[in-house]
């Protein structure tokens, strides 16, 4: 939204020329640094207002040079002789050098320290973030939260670089130089100054007016650029198919030229409404306006006898160097105004509550899992669970099955503390799990999703995720009783096989065991499967199947599935339905009772036969 924004807003005109005076350094860049503390933000605070003020004097003293000119020709235009004046015009020319000279020399200063505080601040927010993203409730990242956080480490966080490297030193040094500027001119003659800074003023006001109808364009301006990038994506992703049937590309092609054209004629309609005062902001921001006025109402003051000619030289030497400051200005403002959004973001984030850990942890007495009238709700509305009870001893399975939106995976989200649950407890081996440390917890129990998460790092690595301190050796066992050992030696590296984040290299089934070969070497006691087989083919499945009899032999597992199939051998079956337990008992129980569970069954039965 602010790239766009900012995008439209250059095409909407300039307040002004292009910038000479703000003594803005351009410090971008990354730099390593020691993870600041407390401390180190405070001194990344100063160190940024430090880099506005130093902007502000540089700005200033780089008027110097324009003020000495005008100056010197004054004196000159003014004596009787040029030897008369050398005395004052040698002051000038030193004064003008000197402020040019303290202007290269703070621009330097401007952008060592501006550079230190931008990577210091920006690092110390990152690590701050990542801090935080370790003590959040797991479960936040699986609804809106991942999205928060990529915002934050992108858009957010750039904003933050705009103001702290940019804006702030952008606006405190357009401000400051045309402090110093303006002050100068009044003290030559304040009617002429008026008049020459109302030209700057007229063209910040047109600009001003040219960006008024934007808010009222922008959503018609971004609804079409959300169709012209998912077009776009469609197009790219669904390529494959788009050329294998051939006759189809043109719909979708159709849509992008669609969306295209809506765009240009939104465009085009916000720059319908905002011709006249574009055009007018271009012609009061340009030089040649203010010194066509400057020329036009100093020769009458000159006329009338209320200014000699060398005091109109300052109007038109430091006069046109006004406009060139208002630009910087504008967008410093607009740059300040849009980190005060991302620091609201960046605070929310920042500012999420941790997960709660047990100051007193109690270290659970063994790995029987319980269920205790456990109730659950998202949205603190709603109920997604509500009185489930259930126990699962060590050395069973536990399945647990129901009809979409019954509550399964929630279920298994609370059990490594996901989310915590809204009334009732989950207890292993006899301690509530809000007073195991999370530590203690996590590296309890396996967990394996459908949803596979690859590392972008070697084969092995990605194993050994399950046990940091394992061996090779031990890596390869845990990969053979996964029954991936094979399809590892296979690859162009074996184990040093550098896999992609993404879904390259290894097939679903395949991938699915190296995750299955991490819990096999983790040991954890107890072993949670959600769907961990439901997207694969039949001959995958029992590959992968022969894995899990591997990971779950002595465990306590609890399987959540789909496909009643792969469970009717379960030690017990809890089968959920509106989050409560409906029936539970063994396969052969459920089936003659005749409820839901059997009503499941026949159906997945005739479909199987179908
Ligand atoms: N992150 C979430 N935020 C809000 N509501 C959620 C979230 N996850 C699940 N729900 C809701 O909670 C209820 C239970 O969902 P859950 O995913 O546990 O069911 P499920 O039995 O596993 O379903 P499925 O078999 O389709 O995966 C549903 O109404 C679902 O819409």
């Amino acid at each position: 939204m602010s790239k766009t924004r900012k995008a439209y807003d250059d095409h909407g005109g300039s307040a002004a020329g292009p910038s000479r005076a703000t003594g803005q350094p351009g410090n971008r860049g990354p730099a390593h640094v020691a993870d600041p503390g407390r401390g180190e933000h405070a001194a990344a605070g100063t160190a940024a207002a430090a880099t506005a003020v130093l902007s502000a004097v540089a700005a200033a003293a780089g008027f110097a040079p324009f003020v000495a000119i005008a100056e010197i020709a004054r004196a000159v235009l003014g004596a009787p002789s040029l030897g008369s004046v050398a005395g004052t015009a040698w002051t000038w020319a030193g004064i003008g050098a000197g402020g040019a000279l303290l202007r290269l020399l703070l621009l330097g200063l401007c952008t060592h320290v501006g550079h230190k505080a931008d990577a210091e601040m920006l690092h110390h927010l990152r690590v701050q973030i990542v801090r935080r993203l370790g003590v959040v409730p797991l479960g936040w990242f699986r609804s809106a939260g991942s999205g928060q956080v990529k915002k934050a480490m992108t858009s957010d966080i750039e904003e933050m670089h705009e103001l702290i490297a940019h804006a702030l030193g952008a606006l405190v040094g357009a401000a400051a130089a045309l402090t110093v500027g303006i002050g100068y001119l009044v003290f030559v003659d304040w009617r002429m100054a008026l008049i020459t800074v109302a030209i700057p003023v007229a063209a910040v006001i047109t600009y001003r007016l040219a960006m008024r109808s934007l808010p009222a364009h922008m959503s018609r301006l971004l609804a079409a650029e959300g169709q012209i990038s998912a077009a776009s994506v469609e197009y790219v992703d669904g390529i494959t198919v788009v050329k294998a049937f051939g006759g189809t590309e043109g719909k979708v092609l159709g849509r992008f030229d669609d969306a295209m054209r809506e765009h240009t004629a939104a465009y085009r309609a916000w720059l319908a409404g905002n011709r006249a005062s574009s055009a007018m902001n271009r012609v009061l921001g340009s030089e040649m306006a203010v010194l066509g006025v400057v020329m036009a109402a100093g020769l009458g003051f000159v006329g009338a006898g209320w200014l000699t000619v060398p005091d109109l030289l300052p109007f038109l030497i430091v006069g046109i160097g006004l406009p060139t400051s208002f630009t910087p200005m504008i967008h410093g403002a607009q740059g300040v105004r849009m980190a005060r959004v991302s620091a609201g973001n960046l605070d929310r984030l920042l500012s999420k509550p941790p997960l709660p850990e047990p100051e007193q942890p109690r270290e659970p007495r063994g790995y029987r899992v319980e269920l205790d009238r456990v109730s659950f709700s998202y949205d603190g509305v709603t109920n997604a669970l509500d009185g489930v009870s259930a126990v699962c001893e060590p050395g069973t399975v536990t399945a647990i099955v129901g009809p979409s939106g019954a509550g399964k995976s929630t279920v298994a989200s609370l059990l490594p503390r996901f989310y915590d649950v809204t009334g009732g407890a989950i207890r292993i081996g006899g301690v509530d799990v809000r007073e195991i440390s999370s530590k203690t917890l996590l590296s309890s129990m396996s967990l394996v999703f459908q949803d596979v998460v690859l590392l972008r790092d070697t084969v092995t690595e990605n194993i050994r995720i399950g046990r940091p301190d394992a061996t090779d050796d031990e890596v390869r066992q845990a990969a053979k009783a996964a029954q991936i050992h094979p399809v590892i030696e296979q690859l162009p590296h074996g184990y040093d096989t550098v896999l992609d984040s993404g879904k390259g290299g290894l097939s679903g089934g395949e991938r699915q065991r190296l995750t299955i070969a991490r819990a096999i070497l983790s040991g954890a006691p107890i072993v949670v499967l959600d769907e961990a087989t439901a997207s694969l083919d039949p001959d995958s499945e029992t590959a992968v199947q022969d894995a899990l009899s591997e990971l779950v032999a002595g465990k306590t597992v609890i399987v959540i599935a789909h496909r009643l199939h792969t469970i009717a051998a379960a030690d017990q079956i809890l089968v959920l339905d509106e989050g409560s337990v409906a029936e539970s008992g063994t396969h052969h129980e459920l089936l003659a009772s005749g409820g839901l569970y059997a009503r499941m069954w026949r159906a997945q039965q005739n479909g199987d036969t179908a």
